[in-house]
């Protein structure tokens, strides 16, 4: 397995002139789980389906599990057993299988288990995706949330070394959003590089090594959650309740002293207190905000 799943140097995607995607550069490294964060119109759907080979670029190199997804666009490629390998390995997940409407979710899943040379066991995807119950239901008959499971049940049945999820839990419920979480977490674990989209702050957080933010076409920033825009040393604010019942709030770069130093007035336990850091919703909003 190559050391590096994903190479982007200065990508480029020009819509009516306009640069959707402009200088972009990017590294995955196999095995992790990467999230894009960026503002509506930012250029992460654009750049992901160059990497899945469903757009053309207008600039920059691009190199996908060591293959540049260009060559899928060539005269011929479909019978190409390199690009046909090429795809295989490559995990998309897709919005909506709304010509299958009359089949029920096991015979979609099959069908699908076709297209692959080791495909996994239908049923034990099935499963995977919390569909079990589901299985003998027409598709058309399956709520939002439903459909999209069903949507990573498809883009998972041919286990990919590299899965694309383009805003994977949009429409989940929050205990669905926990369990799809938990399935990427497990798909990770089994060795599968993980690429998604998403606006939830939440999610990057738990579930990616790593985020990077783009705006106006160009990665600004990438870091661990942990990490980006210097969230681990930013100010820490300090709250507490005094005696007199008044809530009083501190920012301190030295948090540690400043609990030390209440609890030496307090004489002990200090009322109502709390230490937080900048969330990671926080710092990517002043992010975005400064690179506006
Ligand atoms: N087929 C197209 N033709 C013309 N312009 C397009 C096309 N697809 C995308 N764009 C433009 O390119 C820019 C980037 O769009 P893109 O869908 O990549 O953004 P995004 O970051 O995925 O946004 P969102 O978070 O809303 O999904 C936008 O300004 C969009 O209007």
């Amino acid at each position: 397995m190559e050391a590096t799943a994903i190479e982007v140097n200065g990508l480029r995607k020009l819509y009516g002139g306009t640069a959707a995607v402009d200088g972009l550069d990017l590294t995955v490294r196999s095995g992790e789980i990467f999230a894009l964060l960026g503002p509506n119109g930012a250029g992460k759907t654009t750049t992901v389906e160059i990497l899945e080979g469903y757009r053309r670029r207008d600039g920059g190199q691009v190199s996908v599990l060591g293959v540049d997804p260009a060559v899928v666009h060539g005269r011929g490629t479909r019978t190409d057993p390199a690009v046909r390998r090429w795809r295989e390995r490559v995990g998309i997940v897709l919005q909506g299988t709304g010509e299958f409407d009359e089949l029920t979710v096991g015979e979609v899943v099959t069908h699908f288990a076709r297209f692959y040379p080791a495909p996994d066991d239908p049923a034990t995807v099935i499963d995977r995706v919390g569909l079990s119950a589901k299985a003998r239901a027409r598709t058309h008959t399956l709520s939002g949330g439903q459909k999209r499971r069903l949507d990573v049940a498809l883009g998972i049945i041919g286990r990919p070394e590299l899965l694309f999820l383009d805003e994977p839990t949009t429409g989940f419920d929050p205990e669905a959003r926990r369990e799809f979480w938990a399935l990427i977490r497990d798909l990770a674990r089994g060795g599968t590089t993980i690429v998604l989209t998403t606006h939830y702050l939440e999610e990057a957080e738990t579930l990616a090594d790593r985020v990077g933010v783009i705006t106006a076409g160009r990665l600004i920033a990438v870091d661990t959650p942990r990490e980006l825009g210097n969230r681990a040393s930013a100010l820490a604010t300090v709250s507490w309740r005094t005696p007199e019942g008044v809530w009083e709030r501190a920012q301190s770069a030295t948090p540690t002293a400043l609990v030390a130093d209440l609890a030496a007035r307090f004489g002990g336990e200090v009322p109502g207190l709390t230490v937080t850091r900048p969330t990671l919703e926080d710092i990517y909003l002043d992010m975005i905000g400064a690179a506006a």
